[in-house]
């Protein structure tokens, strides 16, 4: 980068809440999803669990517009952010990313790229100057947000490849939060990591709860109790789209579910 560059005008910040409104998706004619509707709160951490195949990824991709890069892809229904429907046609799709990150499976950081560089890669967007402090500045503090400034600030020019796993998640963490998301969706962050790095990327998870809306998706039964407020169970049965079988507080859903197949499933009977 030189030495004046652009940052992102931030015309909205702050977590927000994110409202999924009878939400359908299709592949081709293949429906996956049927009038799905969840309220994702502002501050809190919601968990998406449920067997694989029923929909949960997709539901994830629908709500920040990337099911649409699908060629075959389809869906309908309403997704508001703070009250305003991120499809309305007046919108960017843009916006809608820039304020709804997520962060995949499996950590893809920019390899030859520097550790700096890479937590500035998604500053592209057009906005205001920046100096060379005020990049600095933001480096330092969504690594810091991400729990991996005090391993890496002696190092931020080796490239992003250079790092294990568990950094390279925090590391594509940190580049998320350098765009000031309102809303972080997370896919199976942790599936591809030893449980040290889990157990760290967890801690992330804790620490950043408070600033940004955070939606999950795991298969880890422990996980989704340690880590969120509220979870939402998916099912798709017998080849029928998935649907939310049943939601609610964390703790609810694991001592006291309403349904039984919510029981079935988070004591591993099966999925
Ligand atoms: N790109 C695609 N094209 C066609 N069908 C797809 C595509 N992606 C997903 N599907 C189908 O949509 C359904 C839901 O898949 P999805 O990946 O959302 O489920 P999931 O609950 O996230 O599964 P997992 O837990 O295994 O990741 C499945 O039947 C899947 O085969």
């Amino acid at each position: 980068m030189t030495d004046t560059e652009v940052l992102p005008v931030l015309s909205e910040t702050g977590a927000a809440t994110l409202r999924a409104d009878a939400v359908s998706a299709w592949f081709g004619d293949h429906k996956v999803l049927d009038r799905v509707s969840l309220t994702m709160p502002a501050r809190q951490v919601t968990a998406l669990i449920g067997p694989s195949g029923c929909g949960k990824s997709t539901f994830l991709r629908v709500l920040n517009r990337m099911h649409e890069l699908i060629g075959s892809a389809s869906l309908a229904g309403q997704v508001l952010l703070d009250g305003e429907d991120i499809y309305d046609r007046g919108r960017r799709i843009t916006s809608a990313r820039r304020q709804i990150g997520m962060v995949f499976q499996k950590p893809n950081p920019f390899p030859a790229m520097s550790l700096y560089d890479n937590v500035l890669a998604g500053l592209k967007l057009g906005g205001i100057k920046s100096t060379r402090a005020g990049r600095d500045e933001l480096v330092e503090e969504c690594l810091t947000r991400a729990g991996l400034w005090k391993e890496v600030r002696d190092r931020l020019r080796q490239p992003g490849g250079a790092l294990s796993g568990g950094q390279q998640q925090r590391l594509c963490i940190a580049r998320s939060l350098a765009v000031r998301p309102r809303v972080l969706l997370m896919d199976e962050p942790c599936s591809a990591l030893d449980p040290t790095s889990t157990r760290r990327i967890e801690e992330t998870i804790a620490d950043l709860s408070s600033e940004v809306t955070i939606v999950i998706v795991t298969h880890n039964m422990q996980q989704a109790a340690r880590v969120s407020d509220s979870c939402a169970f998916f099912l798709a049965e017998q080849g029928t789209p998935g649907v939310i079988v049943e939601h609610g507080p964390t703790d609810a859903m694991f001592s006291d579910p309403q349904d039984p197949r919510t029981t079935d499933y988070v004591n591993g009977r099966f999925g």
